[in-house]
């Protein structure tokens, strides 16, 4: 048994945590590996958020084509290198997992790299399921930052017909002639852009009628009427069976149209994020649930046991990278300054979808203000309304902004087009620093005839009752 100063379960979030100011502490950090070749550096690096965004580049480099038509510019897609194109993506990210992990393990001399599954046995005290056997560790401190993995839902035959998540579909020898894509989540509509623009035919599964149906209800229609033009869209469906004959893949559904039966080359199960709680046996370490099956976190990132802190995925409603690192440093900064802990700001979490078009979101959305009874002024503004929406011809896309009628703060800005996750970053700053709309609007330059005027033109349209003073 070896005690330590500090355990960090999970080295994604979690790795960033220790720095020189750690140098005195005996700090354990401990990695089971992440995706089909057991990497160090979690999710977003490895299976997440980089590799999926450097596929879109390449994606809408290959779309842009398709578009450029109608600026009198004819363009040709020869072809896509998918090979070429993987193995750029991992030739980047993979040497950075593994300068990592070799910086853990050699590189700082406090910090033992532990390789394995830990799992609790009590409070702060674990049990690392390793290559070489059992290790058992205790500490004053742990840090839970575990994250999340696929979830799969119970369709009978999923499991024998073979099918690909997020954590192996970056990585297919080839591309297929189709895919069925079940689930029109994130995951979902961002893979199907990258696979239908590379020349996969993408067959979307989705419950509802609606694609990213917990976007705002205006923005979700959009979406859904653009993707309806690129993919094969089955959506009020129920997934009931599936069954793979040689190498094609069936999904029986059922739906609006009655039973149907769905074909492809490989399947893509896209159905949500599931914390990684059971795999650390949360509850023989003291540690409180939330309803859902997280790590409960108070805003200090504390668990229910002493000395216990839990971050990121595991933990927190959002599963997004930039709330995971906002609510690391706060755990760093409540490690080393125990007498003056911070709290996470989790008053206006945004999020971008990197499909096509973009979408971006932060605040309230109209459907929840009208819920929950907040009085608000909206305003819309479309791209086809400003100077550089009439230099993309862009038709479809337009900004929606709420704000609070009498104070002119902003409550909720949604956005779908392109470069939609730039564009909201200014709204972001309003809202965290508390920015009226009317002096954001008139209080500043915006450059002409640039993309940020759609937000500029959104705000001056928002009938505030009060001016400010
Ligand atoms: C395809 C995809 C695209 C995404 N794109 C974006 C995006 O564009 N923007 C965005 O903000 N977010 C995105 N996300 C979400 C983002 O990746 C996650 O919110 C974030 O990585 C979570 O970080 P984390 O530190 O909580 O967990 P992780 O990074 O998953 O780290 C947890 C680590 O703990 C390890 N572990 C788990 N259990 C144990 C155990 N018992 N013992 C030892 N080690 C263990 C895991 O192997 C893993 O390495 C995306 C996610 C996916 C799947
Ligand atoms: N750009 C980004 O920030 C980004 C990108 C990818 C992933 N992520 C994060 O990763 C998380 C996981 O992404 P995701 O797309 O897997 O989850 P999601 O929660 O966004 O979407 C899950 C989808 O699966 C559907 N679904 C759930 N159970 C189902 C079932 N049994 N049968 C059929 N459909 C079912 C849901 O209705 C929904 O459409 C996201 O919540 C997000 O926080 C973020």
């Amino acid at each position: 048994m070896r005690h330590y100063d500090l355990v960090i379960i999970g080295s994604g979030s979690g790795n960033s945590i220790v720095d020189e100011r750690f140098a005195q502490w005996d700090v354990a950090i401990v990695e089971k590996g992440i995706g089909p070749d057991s990497v160090y550096g979690g999710t977003c690096l490895n299976v997440g958020c980089i590799p999926t965004k450097m596929f879109v580049h390449a994606a809408d480099t290959a779309r842009t084509p398709a578009g450029s038509g109608r600026l009198g510019v004819d363009l040709e897609l020869r072809g896509v290198r998918w090979a070429e194109i993987r193995d750029r993506i991992f030739g980047r990210i993979d040497p950075i997992a593994a300068g990592g992990e070799r910086y853990r393990a050699e590189g700082s001399p406090n910090v033992t790299l532990i390789k394995g599954t830990a799992r609790f046995t009590g409070p702060r005290e674990l049990v690392v399921e390793t290559a070489a056997g059992p290790e058992v560790v205790t500490a004053d401190r742990v840090v839970v930052a575990a994250g999340s993995r696929p979830a799969v839902p119970d369709v009978p035959g999923l499991d024998t017909a073979g099918y690909l998540t997020s954590d192996t579909v970056m990585r297919l020898d080839e591309l297929p002639p189709r895919m069925i894509v079940m689930g029109t989540g994130f995951v979902g509509v961002e893979l199907a852009h990258v696979f239908s623009a590379l020349g996969v035919e993408v067959t979307v599964i989705g419950r509802s009628g609606l694609l990213l149906r917990n976007e705002d209800a205006d923005i979700a229609r959009r979406f859904t009427d653009i993707a309806g033009q690129r993919w094969d869209l089955r959506m009020d469906r129920r997934a009931l069976r599936v069954e793979r004959e040689g190498g094609v893949v069936r999904v029986y559904v059922d739906g609006p149209e009655g039973p149907e039966t769905l074909e492809a080359e490989e399947l893509l199960v896209a159905t949500g994020r599931v914390p990684n709680t059971d795999l650390i046996d949360a509850v023989a370490g003291g540690l409180k649930l939330t309803d859902d099956g997280r790590v409960y976190a108070d805003s200090t990132q504390a668990t229910s046991v002493e000395g216990v802190w839990a971050l990121g995925d595991i933990s927190s409603p959002y599963q997004l990278k930039h709330v995971a690192n906002h609510e690391a440093r706060v755990v760093q900064h409540n490690l080393l300054n125990p007498a003056a802990l911070v709290e996470s700001d989790h008053r206006f979490v945004p999020h971008a979808v990197f499909s096509a078009p973009r979408i971006a979101s932060v605040g309230l959305t109209e459907d929840q203000a009208r819920r929950d009874g907040v009085e608000y002024v909206s305003a819309t503004h479309a791209y086809a309304d400003i100077a550089y929406g009439w230099a993309m011809e862009d038709t479809t896309g337009f900004v929606k902004l709420l704000a609070d009628p009498i104070t002119g703060l902003l409550l909720g800005a949604h956005i779908i087009g392109p470069e939609a996750p730039t564009l909201i970053q200014p709204v972001i700053q309003a809202m965290h620093f508390g920015l009226d709309a009317r002096t954001m609007a008139r209080g500043q330059y915006w450059i002409h005839p640039a993309m940020p005027e759609l937000v500029e033109n959104a705000l001056l349209k928002l009938d505030l009752r009060v001016a400010p003073a």
